[in-house]
């Protein structure tokens, strides 16, 4: 089967990351994840993070660098992670759709949300990149 990507956006702003709690299908409701979607027939993984982020938090941002590795999802979706920047100008990110609530997490703060299973490796290695590891926060 052919893998499909879905991208995560390592969205930071003011040293933060946003974490997105979902709000649907029932399975994922209520964990966090990096927001964000599935990649289009044609669309660069770049091009979907612009749109994903706009169309669900309806905020202008900007891809950064990809974060290095992929994590497998429900075959055939792997995730892979980009790090992203508001722009100038944008709206505060609010959860338009597939999402019922936000946070801004300084670095102490990243584990103190129920991340999805899938998602706990590619925050670990998305905040190692960031270069906002808070020791001893993760599992202590
Ligand atoms: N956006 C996002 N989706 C994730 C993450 N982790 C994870 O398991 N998923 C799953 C949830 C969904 O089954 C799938 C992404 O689909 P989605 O519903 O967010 O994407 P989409 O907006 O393109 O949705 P669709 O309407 O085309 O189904 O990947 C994550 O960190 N971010």
């Amino acid at each position: 089967m052919t893998e499909r990507i879905v991208v995560g956006a390592a969205l930071v702003d003011g040293g933060r990351l946003l974490a997105a709690r979902r709000s649907a299908p029932a399975e994922l409701a209520g964990r966090w994840e990096l927001p964000g979607g599935k990649v289009e027939t044609g669309e660069t993984p770049e091009a979907a993070l612009v749109r994903e982020l706009r169309e669900e938090l309806g905020v202008s941002a900007r891809p950064g660098e990809r974060v290095p590795g992929q994590w497998p999802l429900r075959a055939p979706f792997v995730l892979q992670v980009w790090t992203a920047r508001l722009l100038p100008g944008s709206a505060a990110p609010a959860p338009l759709e597939d999402h019922d609530a936000l946070r801004w997490l300084a670095p102490a703060e990243i584990w103190d949300v129920p991340w999805l299973d899938q998602d706990v490796p590619a925050v670990e290695r998305a905040v190692a990149h960031l270069g906002m590891g808070a020791k001893g926060a993760h599992g202590v």
